[in-house]
C-alpha cells in the first residue's frame, strides 16, 4: 500500500479538506473535539450522542485576508459572505475545542456554557477550528454587527454555539461581523483576559 493510499484511509470518517487561504499552522476540523478537562457528565450533557460533522458554512462563505489599510484587522483574515445570505439563516457553527481549562492567552475562545456548578464551558479555536474562527467584531468596521451568536442543539442533540445572519440580509462579498462583547475587548486593554463572550 502507498503511503498516500495509507493515510486516506486512516483518516477520520469525518474529516475534510480546509478551505482555500486556511492558514497551514492551525487544524481544519468541521465537528467539535472534546478536551480531557471536559468532565464526563458535562460532555454527556453538550453532545448525549456522537458529535455530528457540520458542513453547511462552505458555500455560504469565503475566508478572505484583509487588504485595506483602513479596517483594523489589516494583514489578518476574515470571514466574507460568498452569495447573498437571507435574514436569521444558520451560517456556521463555531467549532473548536471544547474545554473547562482557562484559556487566557487565546484571542479564539469562545463562551459555549456555564453549568449549574458554575463550570465554565468554552470552545477554542486557536489550534483547531473551522470557518468561524476568522470572524471578526464589528467594532470600527461596521456600525453595527450584521451576525449573531446563538446557542443550538444540532439534529443529534449536540449544543453547539452558532453564528447566525441578523434581522438583515448580508450583501454577497460583505464581511460577517459579530459583537464579541464589551467585556472581551475590556479584558484584552486590562491586565486580565477572559473569554469571547457571544453578545
Ligand atoms: C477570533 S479572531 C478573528 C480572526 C482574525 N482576524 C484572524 O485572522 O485570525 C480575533 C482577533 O481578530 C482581530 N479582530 C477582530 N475584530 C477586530 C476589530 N473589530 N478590530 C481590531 N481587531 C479585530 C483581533 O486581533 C482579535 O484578537
Amino acid at each position: 500500500m502507498s503511503s498516500n493510499a495509507h493515510r486516506v484511509l486512516s483518516k477520520s470518517p469525518t474529516a475534510c479538506a480546509p478551505p482555500p487561504h486556511w492558514p497551514p499552522h492551525v487544524r481544519y476540523i468541521s465537528e467539535p473535539h472534546y478536551h480531557s478537562s471536559v468532565p464526563l457528565q458535562v460532555r454527556a450533557h453538550i453532545c448525549p450522542q456522537s458529535p455530528s460533522a457540520t458542513h453547511p458554512s462552505r458555500s455560504l462563505t469565503i475566508i478572505r485576508r484583509i487588504v485595506e489599510p483602513s479596517h483594523p484587522a489589516y494583514g489578518q483574515f476574515g470571514l466574507f459572505a460568498a452569495k447573498k445570505i437571507q435574514p436569521r439563516v444558520h451560517i456556521v457553527d463555531y467549532v473548536g475545542e471544547v474545554h473547562c481549562d482557562d484559556r487566557p492567552q487565546s484571542d479564539y475562545d469562545l463562551s459555549l456554557l456555564r453549568t449549574q456548578d458554575g463550570l465554565s464551558v468554552g470552545v477554542d479555536a486557536h489550534s483547531m477550528g473551522n470557518e468561524a474562527r476568522f470572524i471578526n467584531d464589528y467594532r470600527s468596521i461596521n456600525a453595527k454587527p450584521n451576525a449573531v451568536f446563538e446557542d443550538r442543539r444540532t439534529a443529534t442533540g449536540e449544543l453547539r454555539m452558532s453564528i447566525w445572519s441578523g434581522s438583515e440580509s448580508i450583501k454577497k462579498g460583505e464581511e460577517i461581523l459579530v459583537s464579541y462583547g464589551k467585556a472581551w475587548w475590556h479584558a484584552r486593554t486590562s491586565p486580565q483576559t477572559c473569554e469571547l463572550a457571544a453578545g
